[in-house]
């Protein structure tokens, strides 16, 4: 991205980056389309379930590894058995693109190799929790379509305070990586009917999640 816009770029965090509006509308339009797409399968979207049999308000399809509390796996054992869809290589140039303008470093060799989906409807949120199934320590590249949310980060050794209180709008991205990779966030709540109608999504808020598993 060029220096014009990334004026609105805000260090949360050592190594946590908020980039607002860094998607131009034709951008998440076209990220909608193909969440609409990877939805239908080959795995079907679907909320997980957690090992208590909690399940989980957000609804999920992941490319490249299929994710269910708390490991990665090619197929989705937990979701019908198929085989995961591909992580399109487009997406993982979009994740790229997302570190460099984030980090300003325009020398990263970043590839993710998966993809979290996640669908909020009003109701949904995501408690607080650290994202530490990758054997990778690279950062996680966030993308954000539809409904504003209150996106909660917060430090790397509890869930509570200190932790920062953030806006993810829709075409906000945000990265965590370095000393903030393993910092607990999490999504108390979304904000209806605050997408902007060119977006693509009339209900609910998109998040797309890349990291680097670090498996083969
Ligand atoms: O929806 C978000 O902004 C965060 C999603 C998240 O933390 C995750 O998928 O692990
Ligand atoms: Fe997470």
């Amino acid at each position: 991205m060029s220096a014009l816009f990334d004026t609105g770029r805000r260090e949360i965090a050592q190594g946590a980056v908020h980039v607002p509006g860094w998607l131009d509308l034709d951008q998440q339009r076209r990220l909608v389309e193909a969440c609409r797409e990877w939805a239908r399968g080959p795995v079907p979207i679907r909320a997980a379930k957690l090992p208590g049999g909690h399940q989980m308000s957000v609804q999920t399809v992941c490319l490249g590894w299929h994710w269910a509390p708390y490991k990665y796996t090619r197929t989705a054992d937990d979701a019908g058995g198929a085989r995961v869809g591909e992580m399109p290589e487009w997406l993982a140039r979009l994740g790229r693109e997302a570190l460099v303008a984030a980090y300003q470093d325009d020398a990263t060799t970043y590839q993710p190799d998966v993809a979290l989906v996640n669908f909020y409807d009003d109701k949904a949120k995501m408690g607080m929790h650290q994202d530490k199934d990758e054997r990778s320590r690279e950062p996680v590249v966030s993308l954000s379509v539809g409904n504003t949310c209150l996106f909660r980060f917060g430090n790397t050794e509890n869930r509570s305070k200190p932790y920062t209180d953030v806006e993810l709008a829709s075409g906000d991205m945000f990265v965590f990586g370095g000393p903030s990779r393993l910092a607990f966030h999490g999504v108390p709540k979304t904000y209806p009917r605050t997408a902007p109608p060119e977006c693509g999504l009339a209900n609910g808020r998109l998040n797309i999640t890349m990291r680097v598993t670090g498996m083969a």
